[in-house]
């Protein structure tokens, strides 16, 4: 992953080379908290090991009975659906399975689905840390009541990933389905380069050890400056960016396959560091097709964004035909890849000359490699911003405080705070 900082200093007041060499001792006593979470496989921390301790070969052992399905539905929601999501979306061809990711529970979708789909040569992908997420259980019943009713032994065709307890667990030793462990210490946002991340990517036959390669490499960068860490490059300057008015970052891949990967970015960040009032909101964009939506708001809107620009420095390409036509003959000779890259570097130049701030990531290629660089270097980016911002990276207390309220008021549990809270919703307008 190639992280490149040069237009924040020409576009923001404040950021100066000066700035981050300061940072860069906080980014060192920093680095030193986090290899001491990693050493003691501290809860968060332990994901940065996942590229010394998955074990692919467990992974493609415990989906090798699944013998080439024609669609996969996975059932989770936030991170035991996004990671394996991003890498999917990342790597999938036409020629692969069909995969669909049930991480909501909107009752249309799912007919919808369930009326469709060839059950019978579909592979059932549960997965829930927890083993507990009222979504995904719901789903899951829902999706094993669809087989049953198509006659198909829905326990051949189910795969889980949980942790050791929660009600996930017990359904799957009561009916001796097949189980893939959550590691220790792995949150779910951080779990894409886990068992939790990769069941999907067995089934699909991509090749496991290559993304965990990619994740390896990036881990080898990271160190006490953030001029040698690409990820700790990126983590310091949003951070000192923040702190300075952006607290908005919009992730701008320039890629159709990576359009997931903004998806995925928005769970690590937003449930990451916003903490204590503070945060910075990710805001999901698409290259070039939003420069067209979205880029008048970001040069010209409130000046508090950063634009993060993502792009492969190599991709298949097509020509661009030649034609007559008045006034396009400048696309004659091109290519679709170069007048991609022209609209990436006009943005870039667009946001500078505006006085916006924006940050280039590269990959090599979209691949395993890349996404497992892509993967594991925002995840250490997130962690070194949690540390500069000293909020807790790891938990998520706003999101448990819902997901009590919504169980209370399905009479699941007694929630009274959020009862008298939602009994308040009285000006309704008609
Ligand atoms: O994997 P699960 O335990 O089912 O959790 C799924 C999701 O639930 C919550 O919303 C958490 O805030 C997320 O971080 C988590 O990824």
């Amino acid at each position: 992953m190639y992280v490149d900082l040069g237009n924040i200093l020409e576009t923001t007041p404040g950021v100066t080379p000066d700035i981050l060499d300061r940072l860069d001792s906080r980014v060192a006593t920093a680095h030193d908290r986090i290899q001491t979470g990693m050493e003691n496989e501290e809860h968060g921390y332990a994901a940065l090991n996942l590229p010394e301790t998955v074990d692919t070969d467990e992974i493609k052992t415990a989906v090798d009975r699944f013998d080439d399905p024609e669609s996969i539905i996975t059932v989770g929601i936030g991170g035991s659906a996004l990671g394996a999501a991003t890498i999917d979306a990342a790597l999938s061809t036409p020629d692969h399975a069909d995969t669909y990711y049930l991480d909501n529970v909107d009752p249309e979708a799912i007919n919808a689905l369930l009326e469709t789909i060839d059950l019978e040569d579909t592979v059932v992908n549960v997965v829930s840390r927890s083993g507990t997420t009222a979504e995904t259980l719901a789903n899951f019943l829902v999706v094993q009541e669809a087989m049953a009713d198509a006659d198909v032994e829905w326990s051949d065709r189910t795969v889980v990933t949980t942790g050791d307890e929660g009600n996930l667990r017990d359904l799957a030793d009561a009916h001796d389905l097949p189980v893939l462990r959550v590691p220790d210490g792995v949150p779910g946002r951080f779990s894409a380069l886990s068992t939790v991340g990769l069941a999907v990517a067995a089934l699909q036959g991509y090749d496991l050890d290559a993304i965990v390669e990619g994740a390896a490499s990036e881990a080898d960068k990271l160190s006490g400056s953030l001029y040698d860490s690409p990820a700790y490059a990126y983590g310091a300057a949003t951070y000192a960016l923040a702190e300075r008015g952006a607290l908005t970052n919009a992730l701008m891949p320039y890629s159709e396959d990576l359009e997931y990967f903004a998806e995925w970015f928005a769970q690590l960040w937003a449930e990451s560091l916003g903490k204590d009032g503070v945060g910075q909101t990710p805001a999901r964009a698409l290259g070039a097709t939003d420069q067209h939506s979205q880029l008048q708001l970001y040069r010209a809107g409130p000046r508090d964004k950063v634009v993060t620009l993502v792009r492969p420095r190599n991709r298949r390409d097509r020509q661009i035909p030649e034609t007559d036509l008045d006034g396009l003959s400048y696309l004659g000779g091109s290519s679709l890849g170069e007048l991609l890259a022209a609209e990436f570097e006009a943005t870039e130049a667009s946001l500078a000359a505006a006085g916006r701030p924006n940050i280039r990531i590269e990959i090599d290629r979209v691949d395993e490699r890349g996404i497992g660089e892509l993967l594991y270097g925002m995840e250490a980016a997130c962690i070194m911003y949690g540390e500069l911002a000293n909020v807790s990276t790891f938990t998520q207390p706003a999101v448990e405080w819902g997901k009590r309220a919504a169980r209370g008021l399905l009479g699941g549990g007694e929630f009274e705070e959020a009862a008298a809270v939602a009994d308040k919703r009285e000006l309704l307008i008609e």
